[in-house]
C-alpha cells in the first residue's frame, strides 16, 4: 500500500494532556495524554469496553474530562460543551445512527448545513438558489452520494447510510473529524466504499477514528493509539502496529 503524502503542517490541532474520565467509582479513561498533528489521521483501537467512546466523548464535550486537559489548536476545550466545541471546528459521528428517518438525503445533508449554522432555526422555506441548499449538495459530492439525493435514508444501505452521516458530520467545515466505528456492521462489500471515502477527505483535515475493525484502522491511519481498560497501552505506527505483542495479545485473546 502506498504510505499516505506526508502532512500539511507541523501544528498541533488536537492535543490531550493526563485526560480522565470517571463514572462514580469506574475511571472509564485515565490519564490519556496524546498530540494529533493537523491534517493527520489517527485511528483509536481497543477491545470492547476499552474508553475509546468515552474519550470521543471527552474530546466533543458530551462527557467532558474528570481531570486533565483538553486542547484544540492551542485552545483550551476541556470544559466547554458540544456546541460551543462543534462551533470551534469539532465534527462527529456516533456509532448509532442520528439521520432524520422519513427524510431524503438531500434534506438531511440540509438539516445539518442549517444546524451548523447561527440562528438555525430560521423557518425560511428552501428556495432552489438557497446557499445552503448548494452547500447540502457539495456535501453529498464530497461524501460520494449525489446519485441518492432525493432518495429516502430509510431506504438506502447500512453504507449509504454511513455516507451520509460523514457528510452531516462536514457540514460545519470542521477542521477536526471525529469518526465513531464508520465501518461498524458495514458488509465486506461496502467496506472499500467508506475506505475510499474516508482517504478522498481534503487532507488538512485531521481526522481520528475509533475503529474496531483492524484492517480499516490501519490503511487509514498515520498513526494508531491501541486502549486498554481506559488506558493507552500502545501508539505506533500501522506498520508497527499488527506486530506489536501487547496488540497481538489483546486481539487475539478476544478472538479478533
Ligand atoms: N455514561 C456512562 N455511565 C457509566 N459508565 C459508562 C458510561 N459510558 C461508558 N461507561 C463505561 O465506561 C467503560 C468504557 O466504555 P466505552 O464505551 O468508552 O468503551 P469502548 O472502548 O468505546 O467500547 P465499545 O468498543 O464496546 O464501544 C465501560 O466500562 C462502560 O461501561
Amino acid at each position: 500500500m502506498t504510505p499516505p503524502p506526508p502532512l500539511p503542517t507541523d501544528t498541533d490541532a488536537l492535543v490531550l494532556k493526563g485526560v480522565g474520565r470517571r463514572f462514580g467509582a469506574l475511571a472509564a479513561v485515565s490519564n490519556v495524554s496524546m498530540t494529533i498533528k493537523q491534517g493527520e489521521r489517527r485511528a483509536v483501537l481497543g477491545p470492547n469496553g476499552a474508553g475509546k467512546t468515552t474519550l470521543f466523548n471527552t474530546i466533543c464535550g458530551d462527557f467532558p474530562p474528570t481531570s486533565g486537559r483538553i486542547l484544540l489548536f492551542g485552545q483550551d476545550i476541556s470544559h466547554l460543551k458540544p456546541h460551543q466545541r462543534a462551533r470551534l471546528g469539532i465534527g462527529r459521528t456516533y456509532q448509532t445512527s442520528l439521520l432524520f428517518t422519513g427524510l431524503s438525503v438531500l434534506e438531511n445533508l440540509y438539516l445539518a448545513v442549517r444546524g451548523a449554522r447561527k440562528g438555525r432555526f430560521s423557518m425560511l422555506k428552501a428556495g432552489p438558489d438557497d446557499a445552503d441548499v448548494a452547500h447540502a449538495r457539495a456535501l453529498a459530492d464530497r461524501v460520494r452520494v449525489t446519485q441518492l439525493l432525493s432518495a429516502q435514508v430509510d431506504a438506502i444501505s447500512h453504507g449509504q447510510r454511513r455516507q451520509v452521516e460523514i457528510g452531516m458530520a462536514l457540514a460545519g467545515n470542521p477542521k477536526l473529524l471525529m469518526l465513531d466505528e464508520p465501518a461498524a456492521g458495514l458488509s465486506a462489500a461496502e467496506r472499500p466504499e467508506l475506505v475510499a471515502l474516508i482517504r478522498s477527505l481534503p487532507r488538512e483535515l485531521t481526522l481520528v477514528l475509533i475503529e474496531h475493525d483492524m484492517d480499516v484502522a490501519l490503511s487509514n491511519a498515520d498513526i494508531v493509539t491501541v486502549m486498554k481498560d481506559g488506558e493507552v497501552v500502545v501508539e505506533n505506527t500501522p506498520d508497527l502496529i499488527a506486530d506489536d505483542p501487547v496488540v497481538q495479545s489483546i486481539y487475539l485473546g478476544e478472538g479478533h
